[in-house]
């Protein structure tokens, strides 16, 4: 039996090349983020029949009688299994949670609620978490590029095997060097791609790869079952990456089905699309698998960054924030700027010339940013994948919605500050 409390967590990523052809089975190349979210399981209610969900990020909060979710669509045996990368998810389970859910108008708050439940109820038997109460932080933005649905589908699918006795308490302290996946990883992320085909209906699985694995990667997803290729890049050359959040909101599901639309109803300019931007992703990866980039190099990586943005452009992926971010740092002659994840707003990656970028440069970038309500990010990219952290004494589900912004949040449970945390 698993003793609460504990938290799980996993890292949001950054696309640098590859985003949406990634779906259509080219190869793409991410890096997990410094920033993260953090599920805690608590038991913080006396109630032992009833199920407490705390999202306040969202600012959702709920609760179900643990008797009215539908438990018995499942056996033992299809609990313990590894979903293939081609499975659907299960249609009577769609149906009783569509129904369960019927009264939640946020399409935001009805995807989180309906990725927890198809998780929880795949993965757990009521006794495992009768009068459970799982509160969620992050310090990734909600819904811009970053992953935070596969950060939060991993939490989830962590949590949930490690609950139902599918996964045992990982080892390995943050500084750990592993070479080789753990089974429990390749779990975890089979479950965290069914969370994300809740979120989407069509996903890479590169996002929730990432957050479960950690590092970065160069992913490509195959035909029917056969499992995604993903080739660790351990030494990724120092890159300056500035990260853009133009706050505008859109919706990862809603950009892949308006791409579809487009690959189906032009299929050979499509097609050639695609095939470019695996032409780029192939390129970049040859020169990102140098641990220092020579000049020659980064101007290289530079133009594929320029060429990526222009093929999703044609993909009518951007935004005009968006390319308000690209202009301002073309103006200025800052670097190479992309949009990163679905697009359609959320955040874009600029690869800064560190040459013609001088301080004064980005002093005024950042200001225009400012003006116009984006959001910059300086993050570290390659930290480490889903982690578990037990024997908490003083955190609260109370405590962990009261803290008010990253910093708080990483002070007082993050993977940064607390050296007790272990990964699968
Ligand atoms: N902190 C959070 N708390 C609860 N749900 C979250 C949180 N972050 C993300 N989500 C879920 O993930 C969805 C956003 O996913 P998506 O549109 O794929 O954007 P992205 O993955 O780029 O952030 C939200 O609508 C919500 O359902
Ligand atoms: C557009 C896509 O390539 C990435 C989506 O990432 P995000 O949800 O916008 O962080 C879709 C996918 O690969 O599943
Ligand atoms: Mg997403």
């Amino acid at each position: 039996m698993v003793s609460v409390p504990f938290l799980t967590s996993a890292p949001g990523k950054v696309i640098i090349f590859g985003e949406h052809s990634a779906v259509y089975h080219k190869p793409a190349i991410a890096a997990a983020l410094s920033l993260r979210t953090y599920l805690l399981a608590s038991r913080d209610n006396d109630d032992t029949n009833t199920l407490f969900l705390e999202f306040p990020d969202i600012q959702f909060s709920y609760k179900w009688a643990t008797s009215d979710l539908p438990w018995q669509l499942f056996g033992e045996h299809s609990r313990k299994r590894q979903p293939s990368a081609d499975e659907e998810l299960n249609p009577e389970l769609v149906d009783a949670l569509n129904s369960l859910l019927s009264k939640i108008d946020s399409p935001i708050q009805y995807s989180a609620a309906f990725m927890f439940l198809y998780l929880l109820v795949s993965l757990c038997e009521e006794k495992d978490v009768a009068g459970l109460t799982f509160t969620v932080r992050s310090t990734l933005p909600v819904g811009a590029g970053l992953g935070s649905s596969a950060s939060v589908s991993v939490c989830f699918a962590s949590a949930f095997c490690y609950l139902g006795g599918h996964i045992q308490e990982p080892t390995l302290k943050a500084d750990d060097v592993t070479v080789k996946d753990s089974e429990q990883c390749l779990f975890i992320d089979a479950w965290a791609l069914m969370g994300e085909k809740c979120s989407h209906g069509n996903p890479s699985g590169i996002d929730n790869a990432v957050a479960t694995h950690g590092g970065a990667v160069m992913f490509q997803r195959m035909e029917s079952s056969v499992p995604s290729i993903r080739t660790s890049m351990r030494n990724l050359p120092p890159l300056n990456l500035l990260l853009t959040n133009t706050k505008t909101p859109r919706s990862t599901a809603a950009l892949v089905a308006n791409v579809s639309k487009i690959v189906t109803e032009f299929p050979k300019p499509s097609g050639l699309i695609l095939e470019t931007m695996e032409a780029i992703a192939r390129e970049a990866y040859t020169l990102m698998l140098r641990p220092f980039l020579d000049k020659q190099s980064k101007n290289r990586l530079m133009e594929l960054i320029r060429l990526n943005h222009g093929l999703l452009v044609s993909l009518g992926v951007s935004h005009p924030n968006l390319e308000r971010v690209k202009l301002w740092s073309d103006e200025l002659q800052i670097g190479q700027t992309k949009l990163t994840g679905a697009g359609g707003g959320g955040c874009a990656i600029t690869l800064i010339d560190d040459d013609a970028a001088t301080p004064e440069k980005l002093r005024q970038l950042e200001e225009k940013y400012n003006q116009a309500g984006f959001e910059t990010f300086k993050t570290t990219l390659g930290g480490k994948g889903v982690g578990l952290l037990t024997e908490i004494t003083t955190i609260t589900s109370e405590k962990l919605c009261r803290l008010h912004n990253r910093n708080e949040i990483e002070a007082a449970v993050g993977c940064s500050a607390l050296p007790q945390w272990r990964y699968w």
